[in-house]
């Protein structure tokens, strides 16, 4: 796949190069190609303009002609192809407040954020590493090109893709990158917090999302991006267990805001303020509010009994996905509820028994209950109103709790009772009015 990747990148650059043009690979196709790791897509960089670069293939797409990209078809794998350039002043590196477009290939890899990155690969697959990128790399080292006060006020995303990149690659970041780093962080309040997003996914979804929050919290960085989040206040020591092997992303941020004690609602709000999706905000809240609602339950009865108890409880109210996913956290990190009061033992427990529990409940959400609410309504024969959803609450929590079979003809004769003591209770509070 890499490889038929690349075969299409170089009839792109061959074409180029046969009309004239200098053309080459930069970036981070060139630095993944060193390390053996595989390249997720080809950059192009070359002297064309991009009106010629548009002249010259059928079909292509203008991403950013302000900017110099062109986005050019070949076969069916697209490449943004960028003309040479330097640049002053940047909202984005793909996206810099003023171009200047050069000559030199040399021009434009003096410009970008660390050495790995400025590198470029000839037709030939000959290497132009003018900042020693190779030799950095072999020493584990991260380092900016050139001045790197410079590179971070350029773009200060750049300081959050250096701590992204010292733990993606296990990387150190070279004492004059961290030094300026620590001098410019200030700037990162200029950068959408849509960018800051992008660049934190990616640090915790990596493999090695500890070695980032060091970094973070290290650097401080984000005690300055334009909105104060919770998050920077991560603690390295409180974060216990291997959490990295999360499979699933949101399940790690639904890590760190438990391990922080951080309420769902605060964790909503500040992952919408991070941008995150509808869809992501709510897979996280669901976590999160589940583990509270257990800790809450639990309270009430800690014991043996009670803590199955909470968890049954817990599932029919935020569903077997949630808790599933709570259960995973707990796997990783045994000791993520401490901040919500839950005491280890608990914990453990939850991690042997919690499974177990989740299968031998005979129902998990109302779906699954022998009696819905339409037919609860046309059986009772009584009025539509708040009763029902309390009623069909009240069968779930006994069915889910085995204290009732889940038998169409045994729910509605609860269903009844229940009915029953609902209206006495109301007209009793009726009375005392
Ligand atoms: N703020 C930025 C962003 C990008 N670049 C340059 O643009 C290249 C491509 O950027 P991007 O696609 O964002 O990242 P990659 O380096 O390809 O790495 P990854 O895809 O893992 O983010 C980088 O290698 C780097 O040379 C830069 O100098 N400064």
């Amino acid at each position: 796949m890499t490889q038929d990747l690349e075969r299409k990148a170089k009839k792109v650059i061959r074409k180029l190069l046969e009309h004239g043009y200098e053309a080459y690979m930069v970036g981070g196709c060139v630095r993944d190609k060193q390390l053996n790791r595989p390249v997720k897509d080809y950059d192009i960089a070359t002297a064309a303009k991009p009106e010629q670069v548009q002249q010259l293939f059928q079909r292509t797409i203008p991403t950013g002609l302000q900017h110099g990209t062109v986005s050019v078809r070949m076969d069916d794998c697209l490449f943004e192809v960028t003309t040479f350039r330097t640049e002053s002043g940047y909202e984005d590196f793909r996206h810099p407040t003023e171009v200047q477009f050069i000559d030199s290939l040399y021009e434009d890899l003096r410009r970008r954020d660390f050495t790995m990155n400025a590198m470029a690969l000839d037709i030939d697959g000959h290497l132009i590493d003018p900042f020693d990128g190779v030799n950095d790399m072999k020493k584990n080292l991260l380092r900016c090109v050139g001045d790197a006060n410079e590179r971070f006020q350029e773009d200060a995303l750049r300081m959050l893709r250096c701590i992204r990149f010292a733990s993606q690659y296990g990387l150190e970041i070279e004492n004059q990158t961290w030094l300026a780093l620590l001098k410019q962080a200030p700037l990162l309040e200029h950068i959408a917090m849509e960018r800051v997003r992008m660049e934190l996914e990616r640090m915790i979804a990596e493999a090695a999302p500890a070695h980032a929050v060091q970094l973070l919290e290290g650097s401080r960085l984000l005690d300055y991006v334009k909105q104060s989040l919770r998050l920077a206040d991560l603690n390295q020591e409180k974060l216990s267990g291997d959490w990295s092997t999360l499979n699933d992303p949101l399940l790690k941020w639904a890590y760190l805001y438990l391990s922080m004690g951080v309420s769902a609602a605060e964790t909503e709000q500040e992952l919408r303020a991070l941008t995150f999706s509808k869809q992501q905000v709510e897979q996280v809240r669901q976590v999160i509010a589940a583990a509270h609602e257990l800790s809450r339950q639990l309270a009430l009865e800690p014991n043996e009994d009670g803590l199955q108890q909470a968890w049954k409880l817990t599932v029919i109210s935020y569903g077997q996905e949630s808790i599933v996913g709570l259960h995973q956290i707990l796997q990783a990190s045994p000791g993520v509820l401490t901040e919500l009061g839950v005491a280890d033992k608990w914990s453990k427990s939850l991690i042997t028994c919690g499974l177990t529990w989740l299968k031998d409940m005979p129902v998990h959400s109302l779906e699954e209950l022998d009696l819905g609410g339409r037919e609860l309504l046309a059986r009772l024969s009584k009025p539509a109103g708040p009763w029902v959803s309390k009623v069909l609450a009240h069968l779930l929590r006994e069915t889910a709790l085995k204290r009732l079979a889940n038998e169409s003809d045994l729910l509605l004769a609860e269903a009844e009772r229940f009915y029953e003591s609902i209206i006495q209770q109301e007209s009793g509070a009726h009375e005392h009015k």
